[in-house]
């Protein structure tokens, strides 16, 4: 989690405007064609881009509907317990959907984990109360939700609100601009509506429940956290994590240690995210169980350059601005140097992964075009965050955020620190001994020790273990009272403290070391949103054999792809079913993933099958010393000796040569008519 506010950023499309200055319009679409992706998203291995087709007309749900029918027909994911009616927000990835996610996670630790030496951990979903108390998710991880009052059904009420304004600005022709400047100017302020506002708000507009029409409740908070019971007690209360970010935390002295106690470090972690979303909608953009990639760097407040900024400095990207939001400019190509130079990204670190997320993103496939950099306006950030940016894709929905890249600086570990008396600090070793005025709190043991006998110890290093502000606050009560009340979290009570126990004074003193809370910088990617806007980016159609029938491919980069590569044999001959598993073998070796398909279906349909799961080569078996090999997105098909084709294929998989290169190495193959493609019934 980001920040312990919930925005709404899946209808993105509203807040990044500045809706007071304009009146507000549907977002326009990047061009007239979203289903044919820019040359950006075009796989390796393509030669040419692939035809456009009637499909440049469709319009967004048209398109939105043709993905997503061809990802369940294919089985790349579908809703969980299907045959039971299904649970909204919940979906299971099939074959080439896990095989896709897969690739997408082993990029990740490849780019993040292991290029950066990041420390990898791995930490239970179920989560004790008292971490998410501490981490404030108890009390305020919530969204505003109203009840239909006759049928108790949910709905998130800023949804509601912003639903209702959307479609009077989009359909209402009698709009006054008056009436217009109001609906804006509430889709502006949403995220800072209070419940009494927003119930204010949707009483006045007459707003009721969508599916039935019955009249709604008065918002009221709801906790997004799944609630369990940790043992068969029922005593210990616990949650299912929703977000991974915890475990890192907690788990901060340790990995301190482990890395040689040296900062900057950083530590990553892969796993389930639970959130019991009010009403999830838009497929894989909002469920109710995800999977979440996390990385917590943890950095010197005093010092957040990073030795590596040069690499990335001077790549150029969209980039929007909270400035930029504000006046109602839209976003520009800016170089993350200059907008790190320029104090626009608060500092280097957080510059530097701007423009690694920006490049991981780019190599899955995602469209440079639909992938801007936004950063969060005054609204969105919490107190303690000294700068935020989302990575957001642009798909059929609009705008989506897909990676929050947030400096927390120190709130996380403070927060644990606080909650659980463990010091979770750094320390700088001075090459000379510095002389500075420091609160020194020194505890009394004696007196403490009469006090409280047994538990001598707990009082006193919690003591030891105030923060400034705390100790000041304590100096002042027994100045002026004689005494004060003291939680002491390991004793989980509080204890009265006497001004014998403790004093608490400025003194100036040689300091060997300097010991502060690391910064944190935290970019978290939701590896479902990345994966369905990839899905969307690489997905076109192209004619048929008749004028009007579309064949759908996802031209997914090597990379990415769910299999490498599919092995046809051109009939059902023995001869030729020999030669496709010496094949085969000769790909298991060099490891490249492939299907043999032997069905004996026409070789045109089984091209558009393989074309429909993104698989980047196909080769066919029509002879027995050599094989054809086709492109998937151009068509082109060149002709290989059978004991050279599996070096062929992990060259292009590899990425060592493109379709192009081998294109003049081999003659080229003209495909017959019966190899056009021909989609299955
Ligand atoms: N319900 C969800 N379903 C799928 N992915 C999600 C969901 N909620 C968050 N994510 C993903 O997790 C990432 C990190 O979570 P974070 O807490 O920053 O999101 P958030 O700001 O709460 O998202 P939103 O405002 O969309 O609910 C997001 O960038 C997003 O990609």
């Amino acid at each position: 989690m980001l920040l312990l506010r919930r925005v709404s950023s899946l209808l993105p499309s509203l807040s990044p405007l500045a809706p007071l200055a304009k009146p507000f319009l549907p977002l326009p679409l990047r061009s007239p064609t979203p289903s044919i992706p820019a040359s950006t998203a075009r796989p390796l291995v393509s030669m040419a881009a692939p035809a456009a087709s009637g499909a440049a007309a469709m319009s967004r749900d048209a398109f939105r509907a043709a993905v997503t029918n061809t990802l369940e027909r294919r089985l790349f994911f579908v809703p969980s317990f299907k045959i039971y009616g299904g649970v909204a927000g919940l979906y299971d990835y099939g074959p080439p959907g896990c095989a896709v996610k897969a690739n997408v996670l082993a990029s990740w630790r490849q780019h993040f984990v292991l290029a950066e030496g990041m420390l990898e951990v791995d930490c239970p979903c179920v989560t004790p109360e008292v971490v998410l108390k501490a981490s404030g998710h108890v009390d305020k991880f919530t969204d505003l939700m109203v009840k239909d009052e006759k049928t108790g059904n949910c709905y998130r009420a800023d949804h509601l609100l912003k639903d209702f304004c959307k479609d009077k600005l989009e359909k209402d022709q009698t709009l006054s601009p008056e009436k217009a400047e109001e609906y804006n100017r509430i889709l502006a302020i949403l995220d800072d509506l209070s419940a009494e506002q927003l119930g204010a708000k949707i009483r006045e507009y007459g707003i009721v429940a969508p599916d039935t029409k019955n009249p709604l409740s008065d918002p009221y908070p709801f906790n997004l956290m799944f609630q369990t019971s940790i043992g068969p007690s029922g005593l210990s209360a616990g949650y299912m994590r929703p977000e991974t970010a915890q475990g890192i935390f907690v788990n901060f002295k340790d990995l301190y240690y482990y890395n040689g106690n040296k900062l900057p470090f950083a530590a990553a972690q892969i796993g389930q995210a639970f959130r019991n979303e009010i009403s999830p909608r838009q497929g894989l953009l909002r469920v109710r169980e995800f999977t979440l990639a996390e990385i917590e760097h943890f950095v010197d407040p005093e010092d957040k350059s990073h030795p590596k900024f040069g690499d990335v400095s001077d790549l150029e990207f969209l980039m929007f601005p909270r400035e930029d939001q504000m006046a109602g400019r839209s976003a520009t190509r800016l170089k993350i140097g200059n907008a790190v130079s320029e104090g626009t990204v608060n500092n280097e670190t957080l510059g530097y992964f701007i423009g690694r997320v920006y490049l991981f993103l780019t190599q899955l496939g995602i469209d440079k075009d639909r992938l801007r950099f936004r950063q969060h306006l005054p609204n969105e950030m919490a107190h303690y965050a000294a700068d935020c940016w989302d990575a957001e894709i642009e798909c059929s929905y609009g705008w989506i955020e897909c990676v929050g890249i947030a400096d927390r600086s120190a709130y996380d570990l403070r927060a644990h620190s606080d909650k659980s008396g463990e010091k979770l600090e750094a320390h700088e070793k001075f090459a000379e001994p510095r002389e500075v005025e420091k609160l020194v709190i020194t505890p009394s043991k004696k007196e403490l020790g009469l006090a409280f006998k047994g538990n001598q110890r707990m009082v006193l290093e919690a003591l030891e273990a105030m923060g400034e502000t705390e100790a000041l606050d304590m100096k002042a009560a027994l100045e002026s009272k004689g005494e004060v009340e003291f939680k002491v979290c390991t004793l989980g009570k509080d204890v009265t403290i006497k001004k014998s126990m403790v004093s608490i004074n400025n003194e100036k003193k040689k300091e060997h070391q300097r010991k502060f809370t690391p910064s944190v910088i935290e970019p978290s990617f939701g590896i479902g949103r990345i994966i369905y806007c990839l899905f969307e980016h690489c997905f076109y159609q192209r004619p048929g054999k008749t004028e009007d029938e579309q064949l759908n491919v996802f031209g997914f980069p090597p990379l990415v792809a769910p299999i490498k590569c599919t092995v046809f044999p051109l009939v059902k001959l023995e001869k030729f079913e020999v030669v496709a598993k010496k094949i085969s073998k000769a790909l298991t070796a060099a490891g490249i993933s492939h299907i043999i398909d032997m069905t004996g279906n026409t070789i045109g349909k089984r091209y558009a099958r393989t074309d429909e799961i993104g698989v980047p080569l196909a080769i066919t078996v029509d002879n027995t010393t050599s094989v054809t090999v086709r492109d998937r997105d151009s068509k082109d098909q060149i002709r290989v000796e059978v004991d050279e084709v599996a070096s062929v294929v992990k060259e292009v998989m590899d990425g060592q040569s493109t379709w192009a290169d081998i294109m003049w190495r081999y003659p080229a193959h003209t495909a017959s008519a019966a190899e056009d493609e021909e989609p299955e019934p």
